[in-house]
């Protein structure tokens, strides 16, 4: 389903002048701090109307200003999950969830309770009020909620932000679920590029009320100098790779890649799953020859493609690994001592502990525990 959107809003000083197509399961609005993203997400859910412009959800328009349409917020059908839970205190879970199910016309109910309550892991959460659940606990509710709903689309602004790491890493496998098994388009705010890098199919960037760059996470994020100053040091590869073997003696799965063989902290998924992982160009180091006696376990080939200098001590070099693009950050110095440049081949130098914590993401993984 394409989500479409062109328009143009003045908030005071502020102009938002947006226009992207996508049609990803989950579409990551990503970017700095007072970007645009919260408006952009406000006009989308109809609580403010845009100046000029059309956004349509596959063939539904919710807001044609030449057209003078403009479906009002409660006849859109979007379930919206924001930083806070925002549950009812005084209802259990089991309450809260049904509560969703109001916003969905009768014959348009297609989320069934048990379903929903099966795909966020909330079961054994029913009988109990939010204050004594944890924030994680209470997202995956209020996303349940949403669900109830039956919504044609979801709109998520920073639903991780107010979490701790522990808290994100429990909830991201069920919003993958949620992108993976349920058919509704995802509008996902953030600005957390390991975030998006994990989550999105298509990532549109937002800098100053204009887009940027949209297309798929992959190509998007690939592009280094639109990313926030803040965020350039988790700059980095997206690729694919498929489980060939788990390691279980050494807490390892075996992996490959067009590009090669990989070995990372152990990935909970079946063998010939496959898996999108992130590799930040500062985890990836160059050798001209073939490295011996090293502990880093994965070593691949790879020949220049590209070399980007800048004004700081840093060059980011990009290199073609089989299919694969893959990034290294190094100094200038090395640059020059090794003498690199396009077309040289090389050998790339990746510890695996460099992948722990968020940078895997389970597409179309049989999970295994
Ligand atoms: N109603 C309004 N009147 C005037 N200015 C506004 C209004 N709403 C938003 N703005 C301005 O528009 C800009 C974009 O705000 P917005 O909240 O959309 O950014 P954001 O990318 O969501 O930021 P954050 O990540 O901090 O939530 C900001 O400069 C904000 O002050």
């Amino acid at each position: 389903m394409t989500i479409s959107v062109n328009l143009n809003k003045r908030l005071g000083s502020f102009a938002l002048n947006a226009s992207f197509a996508s049609s990803g399961r989950l579409t990551a609005l990503f970017g700095q701090s007072g970007s645009g993203k919260t408006s952009l997400v406000n006009l989308i859910a109809g609580l403010t109307k845009p100046d000029h412009g059309r956004i349509t959800v596959g063939d539904r328009v919710l807001v044609d200003t030449e057209k003078r349409i403009f479906r009002p917020a409660h006849k859109r059908r979007i379930g919206y999950v924001f930083q806070d839970a925002r549950l009812f205190p005084h209802l259990t879970v089991s309450h809260n969830l049904r509560y969703g199910r109001w916003f969905a016309p009768q014959g348009e109910r297609y989320a069934d309770m048990d379903s929903v309550v099966e795909l966020l892991g909330i079961g054994h959460l029913l009988g109990r009020r939010p204050d004594g659940l944890s924030g994680g606990e209470k997202q995956r509710v209020a996303i349940g909620r949403a669900l109830i709903a039956s919504p044609r689309l979801m709109l998520m602004d920073e639903p991780l932000a107010a979490l701790d790491d522990a808290r994100k890493a429990e909830i991201l496998p069920y919003i993958e679920r949620l992108r993976d098994e349920t058919k509704i388009p995802i509008i996902y705010v953030s600005h957390s590029v390991a975030e998006v890098a994990r989550l999105a199919n298509d990532v549109v960037i937002l800098s100053d009320g204009r887009v940027l760059s949209h297309g798929s996470a992959a190509d998007v994020l690939a592009r280094h100098d639109l990313l926030p100053a803040s965020e350039k040091g988790e700059a980095g590869a997206l690729i694919e790779l498929v489980v060939a073997e788990q390691e279980p003696a050494y807490g390892l799965t075996f992996l490959r890649s067009a590009g090669g063989e990989w070995r990372l902290p152990r990935i909970k998924a079946a063998t010939g799953s496959k898996v999108r992982v992130r590799v930040r160009a500062r985890d990836v180091m160059l050798a001209t020859e073939k490295p011996a006696g090293i502990s880093a376990l994965n070593v691949l080939e790879g020949v220049v493609t590209g070399i980007e200098t800048g004004e700081g001590p840093d060059v980011l070099v990009t290199l073609a690994c089989g299919d694969d693009r893959l990034f290294s950050r190094i100094t200038r110095r090395s640059l020059e001592a090794m003498a690199l440049r396009n077309g040289q081949h090389l050998y790339l130098v990746i510890k695996a502990v460099s992948f722990e914590g968020g940078a895997v993401a389970f597409r179309h993984a049989a999970a295994v525990d």
